[in-house]
């Protein structure tokens, strides 16, 4: 029998706070102790439409949260802002952070790596939860040692607060560390609109869509003379998002260190 895994959800009624809340209901060992939330209107969890019907308090502070709860892992679904207070205040008081927030910038990842370091205190860092992404970042890093030429194309909801998405960056990140640096596209290319060729990493454009209509959907595409590939992935619920969310709960539990990506935790 597994042990139980005390939570601390932030964001419990998001779009993902709340699929990450019935996978605690139905996840025997998981059991939510607390949620972090940006208001408390006096509404409890079981009032609202959909949510399971939890007993636990609402913190509108983390520090009270972590001071006054006894929690081992805090499940991130909130914005870039407060995501990054709620994961430090965590690794402060030694709860592991599973963090599906995307929009950290290089400064806020490196400082909570020597945070988790300093406390020994786990932290996974998820860009993408979905299965499907991880294989389409894996897939493209290998497609990249033989076609250097490429451009990303991600596609999500308009409420999205972050561009690029943190899967487009994880990719390009990925594809770095096989592709070398060069310019795409015509030498003398010049936009006649401004960001008409997309985000530049190293030369390689990505390409952020924002319409009603998307939940998340990355297409990755690669060109060489006379042929393309590309790989695409499409989450079209955010339920594809919480298999990832489970197996990064018990996989941080074992975990004293710093990890950015699930791809990490897999074979
Ligand atoms: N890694 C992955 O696989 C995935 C990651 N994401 C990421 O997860 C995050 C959440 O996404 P999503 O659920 O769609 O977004 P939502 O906007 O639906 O939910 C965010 C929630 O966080 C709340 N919130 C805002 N500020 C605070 C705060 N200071 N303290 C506590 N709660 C706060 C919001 O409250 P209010 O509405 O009142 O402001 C809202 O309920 C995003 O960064 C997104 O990019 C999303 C999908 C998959
Ligand atoms: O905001 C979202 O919705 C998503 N955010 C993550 C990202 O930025 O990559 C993961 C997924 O794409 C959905």
């Amino acid at each position: 029998m597994n042990k139980t895994i005390n939570m601390i959800v932030a964001g419990p009624r998001g779009k993902m706070g709340r699929e990450a809340l019935a996978l605690i209901e139905r996840t025997e060992h998981f059991r939510l102790v607390g949620c972090i939330d940006r208001k408390n209107d006096g509404m409890n969890l079981r009032d609202l439409e959909g949510m399971p019907a939890f007993d636990a308090p609402i913190f509108t502070d983390a520090t009270e949260a972590f001071d006054q709860v006894n929690a081992d892992v805090l499940i991130e679904l909130t914005n870039p802002h407060a995501g990054y207070h709620h994961a430090k205040q965590a690794l402060i008081h030694h709860v592991r952070p599973v963090v599906g927030t995307s929009g950290f910038s290089t400064d806020q990842l490196q400082e909570l790596e020597e945070l988790s370091a300093s406390n020994a205190t786990g932290i996974v860092i998820a860009p993408n939860f979905a299965i499907g992404a991880i294989l389409m970042m894996r897939f493209a890093k290998e497609a990249a040692k033989y076609f250097p030429d490429v451009e990303i194309i991600e596609k999500h909801h308009d409420n999205k607060l972050d561009a690029p998405s943190g899967t487009a960056v994880k990719t390009a990140q990925l594809i770095q560390e096989v592709r070398e640096k060069h310019k795409q596209g015509h030498p003398d290319e010049i936009e006649t609109i401004e960001g008409a060729r997309g985000a530049d990493v190293d030369g390689m454009k990505i390409h952020s869509m924002r319409l009603p209509g998307f939940i998340a959907q990355q297409e990755v595409v690669f060109g060489m003379s006379g042929q393309t590939l590309t790989i695409n992935h499409n989450s079209a619920d955010r339920a594809s998002f919480m298999s990832g969310v489970e197996f990064a709960v018990n996989e941080v539990m074992n975990r004293e260190d710093f990890v950015y990506g699930l791809e990490n935790l897999m074979e």
